[in-house]
């Protein structure tokens, strides 16, 4: 059940209300239905299936080659464990780039087969046509610029992106080429807070913010680096709520030891 006696789903409408009211709006990931529940249970507005899956489920160092049918059937597990939140798919490198007519039958797939509510694609102006085609489909895109990670092998790092005034500039255009394309919201990772704070002030449609500081109008995290998970990944912008490596490995090395120890099971966890 969710916390919500009463649940009311969250649309794109609601996220552009949000913003109108300055109600921010929340956004983590999950790549599996027990965690979907939890996390719809906990309150978020979306839920993203990020293709950080390739990270964190099937420990690959970039994004690039989780496949768009690996993000369906990711898709598929979250959307039976959501009642509320609004559901957002990763279209995956290479599956929206080179075409808009390929970007169109992906994000077909994603919604038909997957049952998500909305996809996110990388990039602005480069692939416009790709978004406009998808939006006239009546699919709901989010958007996503500044670090944009399938794109890692160009930049060389995960360093923070639009320092300078030229890639800042050209992301304030991004933005509004984005809402003119009927895009519902955009997600802006690793960038200064002062430019995301123009950016956010600068569109109507919501920004959602992942190291892009206070001011834009959401905020997303990867689910297991927010709780703990991740031992290894420390950047900046990540706060932490859990220590759930902690907790885990140390139930596990007590299960190791009871089991060993002839404690588990005992005669009432038997029959
Ligand atoms: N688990 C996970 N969490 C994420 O937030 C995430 C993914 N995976 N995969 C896809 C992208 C990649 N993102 C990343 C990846 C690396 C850094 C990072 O290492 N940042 C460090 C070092 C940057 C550097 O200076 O090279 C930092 O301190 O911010 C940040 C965001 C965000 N996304
Ligand atoms: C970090 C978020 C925005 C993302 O795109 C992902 O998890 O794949
Ligand atoms: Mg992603």
């Amino acid at each position: 059940m969710s916390v919500h006696s009463e649940i009311k789903k969250i649309t794109t409408e609601t996220l552009r209300k949000m913003k109108f009211d300055k109600e921010k709006i929340t956004m983590l990931t999950a790549y599996d239905f027990t965690t979907a529940k939890m996390v719809d249970a906990g309150g978020v507005d979306s839920i993203l299936i990020g293709d950080s899956a390739a990270n964190v489920m099937a420990g690959h160092e970039t994004t690039l080659p989780i496949t768009l049918d690996q993000m369906i059937y990711h898709t598929q597990c979250v959307v039976r464990g959501v009642e509320r939140a609004l559901v957002v798919a990763d279209l995956p490198f290479g599956t929206y780039q080179s075409n808009p007519e390929k970007a169109l039958d992906s994000a077909v797939r994603m919604m038909k087969e997957g049952g998500a509510h909305a996809i996110k694609i990388e990039g602005g102006k480069e692939i416009e046509e790709s978004i406009r085609k998808i939006v006239n489909a009546g699919i709901p895109v989010c958007g996503h610029l500044g670090l944009t990670p399938q794109s890692i092998y160009q930049f060389g790092t995960y360093k923070v992106r639009a320092k300078e005034d030229a890639e800042a500039e050209k992301l304030i255009s991004d933005c509004k080429l984005l809402e003119e394309l009927g895009c519902f919201a955009v997600v802006l990772e690793k960038i200064p807070a002062s430019l995301a704070k123009k950016a956010s002030e600068s569109i109507s449609i919501p920004t959602i913010g992942i190291g892009a500081g206070q001011n834009c109008d959401g905020q997303v995290l990867v689910y297991h680096d927010m709780v703990g998970m991740n031992q290894g990944f420390s950047p900046k912008f990540l706060r932490r709520y859990l220590d759930l490596y902690s907790e885990i490995t140390g139930a596990v090395s007590q299960y190791v030891k009871d089991v060993k120890s002839f404690d588990f099971p005992n005669d009432k966890e038997s029959y």
